[in-house]
């Protein structure tokens, strides 16, 4: 299994978006439906976006792949979000969502089971096109540029938000907690950090390419995040049995999700 470190050049040539989102939320087989992660990370972020309070102006999505599910309950409290990916064939893909093209990956039971724990079932439709309003932007990022979205120079955010990136763009634990620094500069003072990532493995299979995976624990991530200047609101883990054809594993097998308030900058 891929052990060395499998940088952005190699997302920007061999992540096919397609695959990958197949391989890892494709109705009934995905990866992250079969072993809870997805459900875990629905359900926390509408707990975050309504019971939490964490609401604003813009939210930065950072790292997001090919995917939207995780903007779905967000676009209901904030006024804009951006999503800010490394390679281009996922900005496309998303470009693509947003314009409602043909053929696309299908999101409606990820979309169905937000607006069920919203109440407002039968409502996909709808939520989908209010995603469609609210996500204004996919620019470009790279989360170890001191300004991730350089050129780009954006108002201070109200949330930053990045699921299952950090540990794919960081090759070992200084560049993470310099990489925590870099997303803190995108953020307000009193803005809020939500971090959701595997923990313990190696390496994770996608179209049949490889990438390695930082390997955190909950230790490290509560030391990094607080040394960051933020204070920790919310911090739930998911013991899972990861699919051993698809991750390489160490220990540790859980996914998290924290949610982090910013108090200074650092
Ligand atoms: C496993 S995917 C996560 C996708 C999605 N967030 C999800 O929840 O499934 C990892 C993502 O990290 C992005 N990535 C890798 N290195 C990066 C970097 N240095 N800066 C920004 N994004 C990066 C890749 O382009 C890819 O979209």
């Amino acid at each position: 299994m891929q052990s060395s470190f499998t940088g952005k050049e190699i997302y920007q040539h061999d992540f096919d978006p397609r695959a990958y989102l197949e391989t890892y939320y494709g109705a009934g087989s995905g990866v992250f439906i079969k072993d809870g992660f997805l459900k875990f990370v629905l359900k926390n972020l509408h707990k975050t976006f309504t019971k939490g309070g964490v609401k604003g102006d813009l939210l930065i999505d950072i790292g997001p792949g090919p995917a939207i599910y995780q903007e779905l309950s967000a676009c209901e409290v904030f006024k804009e979000i951006i999503a800010a990916d490394f390679t281009d064939r996922n900005r496309q893909y998303l470009d693509k969502w947003l314009k409602n093209e043909s053929g696309l990956f299908d999101w409606t039971p990820s979309v169905k089971f937000v607006c069920d724990l919203e109440g407002s079932s039968g409502k996909v439709v709808e939520k989908q096109e209010k995603l469609r309003r609210t996500l204004k932007q996919v620019v470009k990022c790279d989360v170890t540029n001191r300004n991730p979205l350089a050129p780009l120079v954006l108002p201070k955010a109200d949330a930053v938000l990045t699921v299952g990136c950090l540990e794919c763009a960081c090759k070992d634990l200084d560049t993470y907690r310099q990489v925590l620094r870099n997303l803190s500069s995108l953020l307000k003072v009193g803005g809020h950090l939500i971090i959701s990532s595997i923990l313990g493995s190696t390496c994770f299979t996608s179209g049949s390419k490889q990438f390695s995976l930082l390997t955190l624990d909950e230790d490290f991530l509560r030391a990094a995040v607080t040394d960051s200047g933020f204070v920790i609101k919310d911090l739930e883990l998911l013991p899972r049995d990861y699919d051993k054809e698809m991750f390489q594993i160490c220990d540790h097998n859980a996914s998290i999700y924290l949610v982090a308030c910013k108090q200074k900058d650092v």
